[in-house]
Order: structure tokens, then C-alpha cells, then sequence
């Protein structure tokens, strides 16, 4: 009995982490509008989530929510197994950092850090020397923040979400407003923060570079609802809609037709590509998303291949790679663009005017219905 124990223990940890943050039918109308319908989100404990979409989707509304500055009208948020949904925010236990730096203009830094701590002066002076030393702003404490750059006040903002060692960590755009370089540093600082200390943290964000780049788990939302929940690799590479795909990345959009069985043809040469089971036999016309980087360019025309011959219209140097611009052969009006790197086969053959064998691998090819995108 007693070799199972640490079994157990281990696993009753890890049931603990799981779901840590439930978000539970939330449905939000502003009059008639309806700015969220029916979420359900579940947040493991040390997750760093982003609600991810364009504007108006209902990201803000849904944070929140979660913070309790807004009342859902139907649905529930549970942490840690208690129902927190109709909690005060001072009753929820989070730290939260909006887009605009929202410090106190008259207070210095180390009475902005140390605003909510209720403990002694020494050790509220401790507590604040170590959250601007998290925050690389060491030695600042005396300045006000008429006296900070956009980027140090954000650490600010930063450090005080987390003086109080929340459980959870509210993100409203917190770099937004800062210039694209130190926005790319800050969340690459704020990311590897996010590790160290293991905070739950839930981030809004409209900048798909940045959710790519910073979350555990992306949350793609449009209209009110989620459209996917998964991993920066998933929602990139297996969007599970059209909206999805269209948002995230550059893709190629090429029109399909589908004969009864479910073949495909691109130009009227079949291309093998999976059809869902649910578009055979209803949809003739589908759009093949395929990403930029994974078309293939031949250095040679082989004799049986699925390659099929394009002219380079356009070239351009984008330091790593080649991205170039193709019109099919037997459809001029089929343009395809091709991230090409100098070590892949076809990296010489991009002059513009030259004809060159293309492939769209089926396997990362996927089928929508439809035929224009967006
Ligand atoms: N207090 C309010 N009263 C009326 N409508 C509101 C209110 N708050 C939000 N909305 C509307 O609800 C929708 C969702 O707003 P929300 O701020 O959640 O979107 P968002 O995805 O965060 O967009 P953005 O990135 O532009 O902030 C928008 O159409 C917005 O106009």
C-alpha cells in the first residue's frame, strides 16, 4: 500500500493544476448586443494563456469578467475548485496590468510598487527592492513616473500586479502602447518572468506575433466566441477553422473543385490533398490553405511527380529567406507565394520569368469549403 502513496500524491498534485481556472458558460449582452456566448475555458494552474483576436471580439470583456470589474449575465468563473464568479474583485486574488501604465502620477515608484502591501514599513521596503529587481528597475525607486520611459512604467505596472503574490496574473495589452523593439524585449522579459514564478497568467492581446511567441495556450476568439483553444503550434498549423486560419500567419489560398468522391483538382490537375468526410458529396467548391513556407520549389521536373510548373513573377530578399511570387502554368490567375530558405532545393531556381516545378505537399495542405477568403 505504502509504494502507491507517492503515486497518489502525485497525482492528486497534478489533478489539482489541471482546470485550476474554469470559466464556465459565461454569456456577457451590452443591450442587445451580445459580446460573449456561452464560454467555456478551462486554465491549468502555471498556464500562460492568450486570449488572442481582432478588435471587438470580446477579449477585454472576458478578462473582465474573470476580474470581476464586469458581471457576466449568465455562467461562472471557479478557482482552485471555489466559485469566484460573483466575488468582489478585492476577493479574487489577482494582479492585473492594463495597456495604459495606470501608475500614480504623484507617488514614486516605490510607493507605486508598494501600494496594496499591508505589512511593516521595513519589510514593505524589502518586498518592493525585490519586485524592482524582478523587474530590472533596481535603483529607481525614488523617480516618479513622469520620469520613466513607456517600457520602465510597464515593469512598474508589472511589479505592483505582483507585489501581493497573486495566484493569478491579468494581462489587459500591457505592451501595446510601447514602441515595437522594447514591446519585443518586454514580453520576451515578461515570458521568462511568467516562468520563474510560475503565476497563472492570462494575457489580451490582438498581436498574433506576440501570442505566438509568449503563450502556453492561445485562445482565438471572434464574434463572442472561441473559435480554438491550443498550443501556438496548433492554432498555426492545424487551424480548426477558416477564421483561424485567415487570422494567424500568412497562408496561400488556392480554389479547389471536388468531384462526388472527394478528389480535388487545383487547375485541373488532382491534387492529393485529405478532404474532410463532412464536405464530400456537399461542397464542389473548397479553398486549399497552404503556409508560404511549405510550398516546395524543385531545382528539376520529375516524371510521375504531384509538382506543377509555375512562373516566378516576383522575388524578394527577406535576409533568411527567398519569398517569391508564382502564377500556375495552367492558371495565370492562381498566384502562390513561397518562402524559400538557401538551403532549400529550389533557392537558385527563383528568377523572375523562369518557369519552376512547385509542390504543395498534401499533407500540409488542409481544405476549407468556400472559395474566396476573407
Ligand atoms: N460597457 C460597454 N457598453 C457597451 N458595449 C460594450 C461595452 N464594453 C464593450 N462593449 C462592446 O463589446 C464588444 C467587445 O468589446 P471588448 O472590449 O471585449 O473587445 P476586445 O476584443 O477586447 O476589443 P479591443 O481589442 O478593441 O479592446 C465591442 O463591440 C464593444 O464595443
Amino acid at each position: 500500500m505504502k509504494l502507491h502513496e507517492p503515486g497518489v500524491a502525485s497525482e492528486q498534485a497534478a489533478s489539482e493544476q489541471r482546470d485550476w481556472l474554469r470559466i464556465h458558460g459565461v454569456s456577457k449582452h451590452f443591450g442587445a448586443f451580445n459580446a460573449l456566448q456561452e464560454i467555456d475555458l478551462s486554465v491549468n494552474k502555471g498556464e500562460f494563456i492568450c486570449l488572442l483576436g481582432p478588435s471587438g471580439c470580446g477579449k477585454t470583456t472576458l478578462l473582465r469578467i474573470i476580474a470581476g470589474l464586469e458581471a457576466q449575465d449568465r455562467g461562472g468563473v471557479s478557482m482552485a475548485g471555489r466559485e469566484i464568479g460573483q466575488l468582489p474583485p478585492a476577493q479574487r486574488n489577482y494582479g492585473i496590468v492594463f495597456q495604459s501604465y495606470a501608475l500614480f502620477p504623484n507617488l514614486d515608484v516605490a510607493a507605486n510598487v508598494g501600494y496594496a502591501l499591508k505589512t511593516s514599513r521595513a519589510e514593505k521596503a524589502r518586498r518592493v527592492d525585490e519586485l524592482l529587481d524582478l523587474v530590472g528597475l533596481a535603483g529607481t525607486e525614488q523617480r516618479y513616473p513622469s520620469q520613466l520611459s513607456g517600457g520602465q512604467q510597464q515593469r512598474v505596472a508589472l511589479a505592483r500586479a505582483l507585489a501581493t503574490s497573486p495566484s493569478l496574473l491579468l494581462l489587459d495589452e500591457p505592451l501595446s502602447a510601447l514602441d515595437a523593439k522594447v514591446r519585443e524585449r518586454l514580453r520576451q522579459e515578461l515570458r521568462q518572468l511568467q516562468r520563474k514564478l510560475g503565476v497563472t497568467t492570462i494575457m489580451v492581446t490582438h498581436d498574433q506575433e506576440e501570442a505566438l511567441e509568449v503563450a502556453d495556450t492561445i485562445v482565438v476568439m471572434s464574434n463572442g466566441r472561441i473559435e480554438q483553444i491550443g498550443t501556438p503550434e496548433q492554432v498555426y498549423r492545424e487551424p480548426a477553422s477558416r477564421f483561424v486560419a485567415e487570422f494567424i500567419g500568412r497562408a496561400n489560398w488556392l480554389p479547389l473543385l471536388l468531384d462526388q468522391h472527394g478528389q480535388a483538382t487545383l487547375a485541373g490537375q488532382p491534387l492529393k490533398v485529405r478532404i474532410p468526410t463532412s464536405m464530400i458529396g456537399v461542397n464542389f467548391s473548397a479553398s486549399a490553405f497552404c503556409r508560404p513556407e511549405d510550398v516546395r520549389i524543385e531545382n528539376r521536373w520529375e516524371v510521375g511527380s504531384d509538382s506543377m510548373m509555375a512562373v516566378v513573377e516576383r522575388v524578394d530578399f527577406h535576409g533568411g529567406l527567398r519569398r517569391a511570387a508564382l502564377t500556375l502554368c495552367a492558371d495565370r490567375t492562381i498566384r502562390i507565394i513561397a518562402d524559400v530558405g538557401p538551403n532549400d532545393a529550389g533557392y537558385a531556381m527563383l528568377e523572375p520569368g523562369r518557369r519552376v516545378p512547385v509542390t504543395l505537399p498534401g499533407h500540409k495542405v488542409r481544405v476549407f469549403p468556400g472559395t474566396s477568403p476573407c
